[in-house]
């Protein structure tokens, strides 16, 4: 399809958000926000990293990169209101599978009450989607990595390892019905947001949200808040599902694996409470997997209790960059 048309194509007759002063048709968008702090985040997806034919179809393809990006919304306690997206689209790319991306994005972005206001559409080799998504937190109320403080609980939603899983079976071919609960966290992540709006009510929470797997943002957390954190392995919450599988591919998914869009947070003992409510009034599993501790040598770092000894949980996910 020729450019402009494609454009046309996916532009929206109506914006559902009041802030959106001009969307798509002109040099660039504008939103107006007054009273709430703006979020800003980028994720980029790219075919043969991020996706394959074997494990991600067109519309699956649109969804979880707007997922992996509304995500990041949630991780930083806010809600999502709009998204561009730059598409690089390789020739031998039908009308209809670039369309099925356009679906599968525009499906999560009725979900959330998003509008597309803009993006980007270029030729090229490897299909790659990069979406900037703006969202919106009640000013002062943004959930930074850096807000863990000594004595916290740490704890994460959903169970983790899923879409590991879902990714293993896709590549590996394996009887894929028994199986579909991991196949679809793998295709279909849900992200966080409706959980941390029930939170607004917390004072303060650190959060980080699980992209590369909490071996590495348990350990961000800890670098930015200047902190310990402790995760007992025992604790982590894993799909009973997951016990078919060994013990090593278990703990590789659990900490390593990703792309499960949980969250991942610290919260003092007496906001606990207000937790539990909000995580029980929007049906989010929540567990207490670890502690915040001070201990000066140590601090900057997350550590693992398992098969009764203290390890350092070395940032093992995925890197794009190996130095
Ligand atoms: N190429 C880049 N140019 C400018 N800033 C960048 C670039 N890459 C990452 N950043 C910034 O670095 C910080 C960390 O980014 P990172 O992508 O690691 O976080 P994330 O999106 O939570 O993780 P993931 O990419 O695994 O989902 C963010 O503030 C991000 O905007
Ligand atoms: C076909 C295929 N092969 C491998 C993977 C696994 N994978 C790719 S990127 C990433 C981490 C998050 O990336 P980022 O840091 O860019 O958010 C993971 C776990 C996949 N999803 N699909
Ligand atoms: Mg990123
Ligand atoms: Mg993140
Ligand atoms: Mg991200």
């Amino acid at each position: 399809m020729e450019e402009f048309k494609f454009i046309q194509s996916i532009t929206p007759k109506y914006y559902r958000q009041p802030s959106i002063v001009k969307g798509i048709g002109d040099d660039a968008a504008i939103i107006r926000h007054q009273q709430v702090d703006t979020i800003m985040t980028m994720d980029t997806m790219v075919e043969s990293v991020h996706f394959s034919e074997k494990t991600t179809t067109p519309y699956h393809i649109g969804y979880r990169a707007l997922a992996a990006n509304i995500s990041d919304i949630a991780a930083m306690g806010g809600t999502a209101t709009a998204y561009l997206v730059s598409i690089v689209i390789p020739e031998r790319w039908t009308d209809d599978q670039i369309q099925e991306i356009y679906r599968g994005m525009m499906a999560l972005a009725q979900t959330f009450h998003m509008d597309l206001i803009g993006g980007d559409t270029v030729s090229g080799t490897a299909l790659t989607l990069s979406i900037t998504v703006i969202g919106a937190v009640q000013k002062d109320k943004a959930r930074y990595r850096s807000q863990a403080k000594k004595g916290d609980v740490v704890f994460v939603t959903g169970t983790l390892g899923d879409s590991a899983c879902g990714l293993h079976i896709l590549l590996q071919e394996k009887d894929s019905e028994h199986y579909q609960y991991f196949v679809d966290r793998h295709q279909q992540p849900m992200p966080r947001i409706a959980f941390v709006e029930a939170c607004q009510g917390i004072k303060r929470m650190a959060l980080n949200d699980v992209s590369d797997g909490i071996a590495n943002e348990a350990n961000e957390i800890a670098a930015a808040s200047k902190l310990l954190l402790e995760i007992d392995y025992n604790k982590i919450p894993m799909q009973d599902k997951l016990n078919d599988f060994s013990e090593q591919q278990r703990i590789n998914w659990a900490l390593s694996g990703g792309e499960d869009f949980e969250l991942i947070g610290t919260i003092s003992e007496e906001e606990w409470d207000i937790l539990e409510k909000a995580a029980k009034h929007t049906n989010t599993p929540v567990t207490k997997i670890g502690t915040v501790k001070d201990r000066t040598s140590k601090n900057g770092t997350a550590w693992i209790y398992h098969d009764n000894q203290y390890k350092r949980l070395e940032k093992s996910g995925y890197t794009h960059l190996k130095g």
